[in-house]
């Protein structure tokens, strides 16, 4: 496989039809899942020359990780869709990668499971683990200690989704649980059991303060958009931010996370990493976000392509490709080190050239 493309093309194939919609759709006309990979095809990168090294350093220190590369794993549902092997193949992938896996609430392998995969790999694998809140904190209490108990090294809050996303592909298939056989494994034993993860609109700030003063592991919160909330999670004591408009999957009218990227920079001004993910598919995309200020970048789709194609090997082959390419574009770019990729390398494509 020569590119993510050729893997995404591999996994249409050998997927049910049901399965690959619920993976690749978005919510309503799907117009912020198409903007978010058309708005890194908007922007281009404007060369520097002669850097005066032969090697470069992909590096990067992220809350309780250090990744090898400046690309992690966001939090996907349900791999088992994609490969019997599922998280379990996807953990192992991502421990030889050097990097970080945001495991998901609503994984199909418990967390635990997961985190002994990855540690047979390598035992300082780092997994971050995905939590949506639920109204009741008694499960959401258990839940954070599943996670630290299996030595996640983090908390990932998605706060984009006070309801679920209307998904018109999975309405169109009837496509509305699990096959029988496959659980969200994290919610087995739990009050409300395996098929009910909650999402509710009637979670607040206060709910986030809560659960910062009940754990002493960093918290990120992932899904945030406007430069105002960015400044409130900062205020609240949040260790990090995900801009992410969830794929495309919540909000069809929502930005692409890389068009709202700079000003939320702007507004967190250092004081805590600002990672981004949704629509990444070239190393060039990567080296766009870090030259606005991202400090690394997710992929969610592309993982679960390389696992319909290929399990373990195709998540490999997708963080590999994508390490290979980064490396290639930051060569291209004049840079040593991921610093060297700064804001005036960006400009708008076009005859004008502008700057962001
Ligand atoms: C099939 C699928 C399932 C997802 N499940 C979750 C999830 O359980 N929790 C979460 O916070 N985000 C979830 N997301 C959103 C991803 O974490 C991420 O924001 C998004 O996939 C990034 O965009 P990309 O797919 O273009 O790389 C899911 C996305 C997809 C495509
Ligand atoms: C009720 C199950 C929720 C699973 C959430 C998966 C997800 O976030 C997605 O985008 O799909």
């Amino acid at each position: 496989m020569t590119s993510l493309a050729e893997l995404h093309d591999v996994a249409r194939q050998r997927l049910a039809p049901e399965h690959y919609d619920y993976f690749a759709g978005g919510a309503g006309d799907e117009v912020a899942l198409a903007d978010n990979e058309r708005s890194f095809r908007r922007l281009a990168l404007l060369p520097r020359i002669l850097p005066g090294s032969a090697t470069r350093d992909l590096a990067v220190r992220l809350p309780g990780a250090e990744a090898s590369m400046p690309v992690f794993v966001s939090p996907t549902a349900f791999h088992r869709l994609a490969h019997p092997d599922g998280e379990l193949a996807t953990a192992r992938a991502v421990a030889a990668a050097g990097t970080v896996l945001i495991a998901s609430m609503a994984a199909t392998v418990a967390i635990g499971d997961m985190a002994a995969a990855a540690r047979e790999v390598d035992p300082g694998a780092t997994l971050w683990f995905q939590l949506y809140l639920q109204t009741d904190r008694e499960v959401t209490d258990l839940l954070v200690r599943r996670a630290a108990d299996a030595g996640c090294s983090a908390l990932v809050v998605t706060v984009d989704s006070p309801v679920f996303g209307r998904h018109e592909r999975d309405r169109r298939h009837g496509f509305t649980d699990l096959p029988d056989g496959l659980f969200a494994e994290n919610m087995r034993d739990l009050p409300g059991g395996p098929r009910n993860i909650e999402m509710s609109p009637a979670l607040s700030w206060a709910d986030l303060d809560r659960l910062r003063e009940s754990t002493s592991l960093p918290v990120l919160l992932k899904g945030v958009l406007h430069p105002e909330d960015a400044h409130l999670a900062v205020e609240h004591g949040m260790d990090g931010i995900l801009v992410s408009n969830h794929g495309g999957r919540q909000l069809d009218a929502a930005p692409a996370p890389v068009d709202v990227l700079p000003r939320i920079v702007e507004v967190v001004g250092g004081r805590v990493p600002v990672l981004l993910d949704g629509g990444v598919r070239r190393g060039t995309d990567v080296a766009i976000a870090l030259a606005l200020g991202a400090t690394a970048v997710g992929i969610g789709r592309p993982v679960l392509w390389g696992l319909a194609a290929a399990g373990e090997s195709g998540v490999r082959q997708v963080l590999e490709l994508l390490r290979e390419e980064f490396d290639d574009a930051l060569a291209l770019c004049g840079g040593r080190r991921l610093a060297d990729l700064t804001r005036d390398l960006v400009t708008v494509r076009g005859p004008e050239g502008g700057k962001w």
